[in-house]
């Protein structure tokens, strides 16, 4: 897998992009609670990273297996996985390939509230140049394989893939052609939440 940094070239690229956020998690590090409505200073980590998304997009799914009706009041369609089981976030990047417009579909996950907002025209910028289907975030030495852009038409191989019984996202990259971004310059964008002790060191630092 090749690295590309991207950084400057965010203006490559012009397909139209699909965003969707992952919120289908069972949260079980934090006592299975829905990560995604979760409060960070008053506002449900869903809220964070939509609005650092949505201006990137062309369009915005959330994808959710339960509170769906909690997710709907943040305006834009809930998509449920279709593949069942909780098979991890690609059975979410598979039911946003099932319903999105646009020719490039992005996903994140909804643990992550100060993701990149050149976080998708980097991404694209990096599949354009590369002529590859899917590109992935890395951080030093750190993959972010949650955080992608991939084409919508490889939907069937997703399909397969999943179907087969694989539901790791590097695993399935490496079927592909796949492309890494390096995001040195924002590691701290990349700041994940997992546990109720992650969630408190992070209010703490917005106080
Ligand atoms: N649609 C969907 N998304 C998932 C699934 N499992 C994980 N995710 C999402 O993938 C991202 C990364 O998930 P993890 O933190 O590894 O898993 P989690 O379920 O949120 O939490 P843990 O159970 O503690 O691992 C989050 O945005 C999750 O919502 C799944 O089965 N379906």
């Amino acid at each position: 897998m090749k690295v590309a940094t991207g950084a400057g070239q965010q203006a490559v690229g012009s397909e139209r992009m699909t965003a969707v956020i992952l919120a289908g998690g069972l949260g079980r590090r934090m006592g299975r609670v829905d990560k995604g409505l979760q409060l960070l200073d008053g506002k449900p980590l869903v809220q964070w990273v939509l609005e650092r998304l949505a201006p990137q997009a062309d369009e915005v799914l959330l994808n959710a297996n339960q509170n769906t009706e909690r997710y709907e009041t943040f305006g834009y369609p809930v998509i449920g996985d279709q593949i069942g089981g909780f098979a991890g976030p690609l059975a979410g990047l598979h039911a946003a390939l099932t319903r999105a417009t646009h020719p490039l579909v992005a996903a994140v996950p909804c643990d992550s509230p100060f993701l990149p907002t050149d976080l998708l025209a980097r991404l694209r910028a990096a599949i354009t140049l590369a002529g590859a289907d899917v590109a992935t975030a890395r951080t030093f030495d750190q993959a972010q394989p949650v955080f992608c852009l991939c084409r919508r038409d490889l939907l069937p191989q997703l399909t397969a893939f999943l179907a087969a019984g694989g539901c790791q996202p590097t695993l399935w990259y490496q079927t592909l052609a796949a492309i890494e971004v390096a995001f040195d310059d924002q590691a701290d964008a990349f700041r994940n939440i997992n546990t109720e002790d992650d969630l408190t060191s992070l209010r703490r630092l917005s106080q």
